[in-house]
């Protein structure tokens, strides 16, 4: 089923953020959300999330969905290692991303395959180190890869590759194009590029 978003209106107090907005995301799509500073991208993945309520409107396709989320702040356990992280991110099962059935994966199995996909986006080196030592970039792709590892039916990611150099910018979206199998991906991103190498639809906000 796809999303469809309805004649949204959203206010903070009595600052208008997003008026009539509507918009549809095709089952396994990709939508790429583009928009100057402030107008509102941020507040439009909350209301997809359930995190915020908009005053007048009609959401279709979300409830019950298990969503897998990169924040725009990262929200990582600082003290944990990056392996860790995604491990805790996956409590609910993983995404079977090669078609495996991880069910009955002991804890050794989960780190392997963890390890392999931190491997993926060039964290073969960060899998044991804990967040706090990692950069910016480092984080962002840790980030990615627990949203991607996690069971989920629709993506959302704020700003995914914001910090990263181009060439590990292209190495997630390459991990992001092949891991992504038929979920739903909304992602909010500066870079008409990034849109064009993921095959996404734009969605221009203003
Ligand atoms: N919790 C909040 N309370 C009040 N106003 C807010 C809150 N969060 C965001 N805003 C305001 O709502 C507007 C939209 O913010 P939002 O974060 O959705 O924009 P954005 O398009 O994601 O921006 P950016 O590209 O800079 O991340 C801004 O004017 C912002 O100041």
């Amino acid at each position: 089923m796809s999303i469809r978003l309805h004649n949204l209106d959203f206010n903070y107090k009595d600052q208008k953020v997003i008026t009539n907005l509507s918009l549809e995301i095709a089952d396994g799509g990709i939508l790429c959300v583009m928009g100057e500073s402030g107008c509102g991208k941020t507040t439009l993945l909350g209301i997809l999330t359930g995190r915020l309520k908009p005053e007048n409107g009609e959401i279709q396709g979300i409830s019950g969905k298990r969503i897998g989320m990169v924040f725009q702040e990262n929200r990582l356990l600082e003290e944990f290692s990056a392996e860790s992280n995604i491990l805790l991110g996956c409590d609910r099962g993983f995404y079977p991303l090669d078609g495996e059935d991880s069910r009955h994966w002991k804890k050794a199995e989960k780190r392997k395959h963890i390890d392999e996909h931190l491997k993926l986006v060039g964290l073969e080196e960060a899998s044991k180190e804990k967040v706090k030592n990692l950069s910016g970039g480092m984080k962002r792709r840790v980030a990615i890869v627990r949203a991607m590892m996690s069971d989920c039916d629709i993506l959302v990611m704020d700003e995914p590759f914001q910090g990263l150099d181009a060439r590990n910018r292209r190495k997630a979206i390459e991990y992001i194009r092949r891991y992504k199998g038929d979920r739903t991906l909304l992602l909010v991103t500066h870079e008409k590029e990034d849109a064009e190498r993921l095959g996404g639809v734009l969605f221009q906000m203003s």
